[in-house]
């Protein structure tokens, strides 16, 4: 696939206090859903306004298709980049009609045509039917099905989404995110969104940037990198995990409390590792050494699994199992890897 949008060293600082975006590089190619994943002001929003347009880069470059749009030296302004918003607030104009807001931007094409070009695009989102009707007359899901139409309809080459779905309750949002991802893939569009909920980032995109203090710390598809995160950092951001110290002794096993683990590269010396929850499971103590017993401190069940918070000399340990492995608070168990454990710091 070709690079769509390069994104090149882009720095801003808004006052002396540093950078908020600070050297960040990435690209997304054609047809691609990405993702900048990150805590909240780690600098996301920002990034998403020197890609639009809307800030000035102190140092770096964007480039959509190999023209140049963001340097310090040039800027193209954000009606001239191709680049179609989406933001959280939806912000459509109130005193228009559904269809009248789809139309507006369609400049480009002749007046008597703009209505049923924007017609055709509201079918494409599911809001075919709602044409006629104000903003405010739409639930929050609906209004932001026509923010949709809007961006798409003057056929961007990218779609920038800022937190499109975190004005709407948990069930809309996840039907929304699925029917917003359906209709930009068969429309062949590439989008750029940006959130903080991991849930939204690994559902949603292609791959994602996970970004914290205005740098980028990992960019991998949504299994790299919650399976195979390379900071603690993205590691804890991505969802729960047991991060522990290990000394490696050169192969791609290692001795750790939680018994001998496989690890995901070979290793020498002092390691920080990370394994998920779910690569873990609990059994009953069969002839174990003492230490390598631990004691279940409590148990949250959720209906179809169960998550275990163990005890295991003197370290919390969470253990995620499907609901046909029960065990009670302050039983014994050995915590057994079914999976091997990522490292995160030194080894090398
Ligand atoms: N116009 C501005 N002037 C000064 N500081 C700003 C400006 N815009 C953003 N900032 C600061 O830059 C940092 C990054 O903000 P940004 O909005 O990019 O973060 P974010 O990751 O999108 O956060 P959120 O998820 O809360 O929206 C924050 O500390 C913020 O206060």
């Amino acid at each position: 696939m070709k690079d769509l949008l390069r994104v090149t060293n882009l720095t801003k600082a808004f006052d002396e206090t540093g950078p908020v975006v600070d050297g960040i590089d990435f690209e997304i190619r054609e047809n691609e859903i990405f993702a900048l994943l990150g805590p909240s002001g780690c600098g996301k929003t920002t990034s998403l306004r020197l890609i639009a347009g809307f800030e000035r880069a102190d140092k770096g470059s964007v480039s959509l298709e190999g023209q140049l749009l963001e340097s310090p030296d040039h800027h193209t302004a954000p009606q001239d980049r191709g680049i179609g918003f989406v933001f959280q607030d939806y912000a459509l104009f109130p005193h228009l009609s559904v269809i009248d807001n789809v139309a507006f931007g369609l400049t480009d094409i002749p007046k008597h045509k703009r209505h049923v070009y924007a017609e055709e695009v509201l079918c494409r989102t599911g809001m075919g039917d709602y044409q006629k009707r104000s903003p405010n007359e739409l639930s929050g899901g609906q209004q932001q099905r026509v923010a949709l139409a809007r961006a798409i309809a003057p056929k961007p080459k990218l779609v920038l989404l800022d937190e499109p779905f975190s004005n709407l309750d948990a069930m809309l949002r996840e039907t929304t995110r699925k029917e917003v991802r359906a209709i930009l893939k068969k429309g062949g569009m590439s989008a750029l969104l940006v959130t903080h909920d991991q849930e939204e980032a690994l559902s949603f995109a292609d791959r994602i940037a996970v970004m914290n203090n205005g740098k980028i710390e990992q960019v991998g598809t949504p299994e790299e990198v919650y399976y195979n995160p390379k900071t603690k950092f993205v590691a804890q951001f991505l969802g729960r995990t047991n991060i522990f110290h290990a000394d490696a002794t050169g192969g791609s096993e290692v001795r750790t409390s939680l018994g001998t683990m496989r690890l995901n590269c070979n290793a020498c010396g002092k390691i920080l590792c990370s394994i998920r929850p779910e690569h873990l499971t609990l059994e009953k103590p069969a002839g174990q050494q003492p230490e390598e017993v631990g004691t279940v401190v409590a148990r949250e069940f959720k209906g179809h699994d169960i998550t275990y918070h163990v005890e295991l000399n003197g370290e919390k340990y969470l253990v995620h199992t499907d609901n046909r492995v029960i065990f009670e608070p302050n039983d014994s168990v050995v915590i057994k890897p079914l999976e091997s454990a990522v490292i995160l710091e030194g080894g090398n």
